[in-house]
């Protein structure tokens, strides 16, 4: 029987945790941003559509989708432990923007694993995937890193601990926070803002960056938003990123005239979060943003909370 899954979108590295931190979100409005595959049987040994409103935004040739490398390795390892697969289909409904600050590869992957597992009776364990799910990840973009594909499929706040057999661990997190997410309609590669940023940092830099990590963390615990929002500074990637952003300065600092708790770059962007402490300065924020940031039609503003269950079943 047919099995739809959906991923949904997550904002990564927080300003503080690059490459650390990624919080899977949903709209408020009850809308799914995020990607869905479908998995059912087939006659054939396997097939890949692709449909939805980014489809055309995919690689043409069938095997760069990455669904379909998702597909080759899960085979690849399921074999190794002397497993079978499945003769099967894949349906991938591509919702998000490609090169999007929101994890549009990420969504794709998680969705493609969970559905592949599931279809075969989860052979592989939550951290055997998400290995997987960053082995896939650091193909197209330039690096493994877990701080989309985790959360995507946890859920939560994700802290990447990569050690001790785990690759993550969920935080704390302030749950009156709204995030208020703007996709200006224009594509920043992920590969390319890595490549972008330097090689190394100077000892004023990494010891910022711990101090300011470091008490983020204890402020998630502890429950002091104000302590948390004051550290949510960037030392590593947006000083060198924001020349990525149209007008990024100037939206952040009304952004933050008009109540916004922190700002900063979604993931590699140019997707930017606000983060709002109610409902109405996230409204106020989402007008501005909307109004000030979009580039083009295929900007769009949500107001989001963080999403808690991550990848799952649709009905
Ligand atoms: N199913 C897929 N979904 C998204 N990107 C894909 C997919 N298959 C292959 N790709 C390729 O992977 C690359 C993804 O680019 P990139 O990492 O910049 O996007 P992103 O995942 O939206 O970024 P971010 O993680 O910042 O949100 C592109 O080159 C794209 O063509
Ligand atoms: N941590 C990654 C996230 C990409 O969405 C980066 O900033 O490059």
């Amino acid at each position: 029987m047919a099995l739809r899954i959906y991923a949904p979108a997550t904002s990564a590295n927080i300003s503080v945790g690059f490459d650390s931190l990624g919080a899977a979100i949903s709209p408020i409005d009850g809308s799914l941003l995020g990607d869905v595959v479908e998995i059912d049987d087939c006659k054939t040994a396997f097939e890949l559509e692709s449909v939805g409103r980014f489809v055309k935004k995919l690689p043409r040739e069938k095997e760069k989708n990455i669904v379909y490398q998702a597909y080759v390795l899960f085979s690849e390892n399921l074999k190794l432990r002397g497993g079978k697969v499945k003769k099967l289909r894949l349906t991938l409904e591509k919702n998000m923007p490609i090169g999007s600050g929101l994890g549009s590869s990420a969504c794709s992957i998680v969705a493609a694993l969970v559905a592949l597992n599931q279809f075969h009776q989860n052979p592989f364990s939550k951290m055997e995937l998400l290995a997987m799910m960053g082995q896939l990840e650091g193909r197209v973009s330039g690096g493994v890193h877990y701080d989309n594909v985790a959360p995507s499929y946890l859920g939560g706040l994700q802290l990447m601990v990569e050690n001790q057999g785990e690759i993550c661990q969920p935080l704390p997190f302030f749950e009156n926070w709204y995030w208020v997410l703007a996709y200006p309609g224009i594509k920043v590669s992920t590969a390319k803002a890595r490549a972008i940023l330097p090689e190394s940092y100077s000892r004023a830099d990494i010891v910022a960056q711990a101090r300011y990590l470091g008490s983020f963390i204890h402020a998630c615990h502890t429950k002091q938003e104000k302590l948390a929002t004051a550290m949510m500074k960037d030392v590593i990637a947006e000083p060198y990123r924001e020349k990525l952003l149209p007008n990024f300065a100037e939206i952040k600092q009304q952004c933050k005239s008009q109540g916004a708790l922190s700002v900063g770059i979604s993931g590699s962007g140019p997707t930017m979060y606000a983060i709002a402490p109610d409902f109405d300065t996230a409204n106020k924020l989402s007008s501005y943003l909307e109004n000030n940031y979009l580039q083009n039609d295929s900007g769009f503003v949500h107001i989001c909370k963080v999403d808690k269950v991550g990848a799952r079943e649709l009905g």
